[in-house]
């Protein structure tokens, strides 16, 4: 392992351990507050822990309470949300800077900078100063400063948050392509970012790591209900039956799991909202079905999540308006069996 991390903080609530293999990029995703910058906090040396220990490679970052490395003898960038580059530097000394912080000549850290200015997708702004620059200009340039450093680690903390939709998506792609084979923890709300830059994923909850694993495993089969919400997925926790499984709150629904669980074991459902069908009123088969209450609408594009007490569904919005729903209507749900992917809790 790479990075080895393990870190308590009685007065924040936050308990962490992370490993992380050399080359990889784990996506560090959580609701607000969670912790996630706590952890990038720590691992950048700005705050320190009550106890743990970490190691980066040959480093020890910390060893509590006897070590503890100061931030800039660390081989970590952090690159925040903002791209707080140097405002009275041109775009390339901002990015010398890091290689000649560490010992580089002029012209290395010169060759150094050009090398990530082209990568980043910047080099013509070579001259400019940051004032001049678009957000997503920025945070190009830092993205190069960054790497620049040749660092161990590099820790992002959300660094498309504050772009808008289009020029996110330009650099999520740039950004992609850099992270190859970089050891890298990226702190994201946006389960797109952790699928395309991650290889993994740690989902923090009120200062714990509530599930860990692959980027694809997890997010396609949530455990916690965060994850679930984040990818737009609908978590049920029951008890397997030999049907399917009846929920915590008495659902009974039919389905299969990929392995076989026997009857009476705690399980989770996951139920994709673009598979549930809802109606108004009974239907044809006599009343079959999950009866509802409509708790929110959200429209987004031609589509509309239609949260109810039971599931979500989503589905087009002229069958919103054909249905006349509304919140508090009752609704009747119905999901076929191979859309209720069962697996243990
Ligand atoms: N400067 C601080 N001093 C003390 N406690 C703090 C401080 N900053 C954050 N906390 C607390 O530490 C916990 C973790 O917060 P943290 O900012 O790390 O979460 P986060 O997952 O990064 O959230 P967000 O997504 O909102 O940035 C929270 O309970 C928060 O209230």
């Amino acid at each position: 392992m790479t990075l080895q991390f393990s870190a308590r903080l009685a007065d924040r609530d936050v308990d962490v351990d992370l490993n992380l293999a050399s080359g990889e990029t784990l996506a560090l995703l959580g609701p607000n507050g969670a912790g996630k910058s706590t952890v990038l906090g720590v691992l950048a040396g700005l705050i320190r822990p009550d106890s743990g220990r970490a190691t980066l490679a040959e480093d020890t970052l910390f060893d509590l309470p006897t070590t503890w490395l100061a931030p800039h003898r660390r081989a970590i960038a952090l690159l925040a949300q903002d791209a707080l580059l140097f405002p009275h530097l041109t775009v390339r000394r901002n990015v010398e800077f890091a290689p000649r912080s560490s010992g580089a000549t002029r012209a290395q850290a010169g060759a150094k900078a050009d090398e990530w200015l082209e990568r980043t997708g910047v080099r013509p702004l070579a001259e400019r100063r940051p004032g001049g620059l678009s957000g997503g200009q920025a945070q190009r340039v830092a993205i190069a400063r960054a790497l620049a450093a040749e660092p161990e680690l590099i820790l992002l903390d959300e660094p498309l948050a504050s772009l808008d939709v289009a020029v996110a998506g330009e650099l999520r792609g740039m950004l992609a392509e850099v992270l190859v084979g970089r050891t890298a923890i990226v702190v994201t709300h946006d389960a797109l970012d952790a699928y395309l830059l991650a290889d993994r994923v740690a989902v923090l909850h009120r200062g714990r790591v509530v599930e860990e694993g692959p980027t694809r495993e997890v997010l396609t089969h949530p455990r916690h209900p965060f994850t679930a919400e984040l990818t737009g997925l609908s978590l049920l926790t029951g008890v397997r039956t030999a049907g399917g499984l009846v929920t915590d709150d008495g659902l009974a629904l039919g389905g299969t799991p990929a392995v076989p669980i026997p009857a009476g074991r705690a399980v989770t459902a996951v139920v994709r909202p673009s598979a549930v069908m809802l109606r108004t009123g009974v239907g044809p088969d006599g009343g079959a079905g999950i009866a509802a209450v409509v708790t929110a609408l959200e429209p987004r594009d031609d589509l509309v999540r239609v949260r109810t007490d039971r599931l979500t569904a989503l589905v087009p919005a002229a069958v919103v308006a054909e249905l006349r729903l509304t919140i508090g209507a009752r609704v009747t749900l119905s999901v076929p069996r191979g859309d209720v992917r069962i697996a243990p809790a």
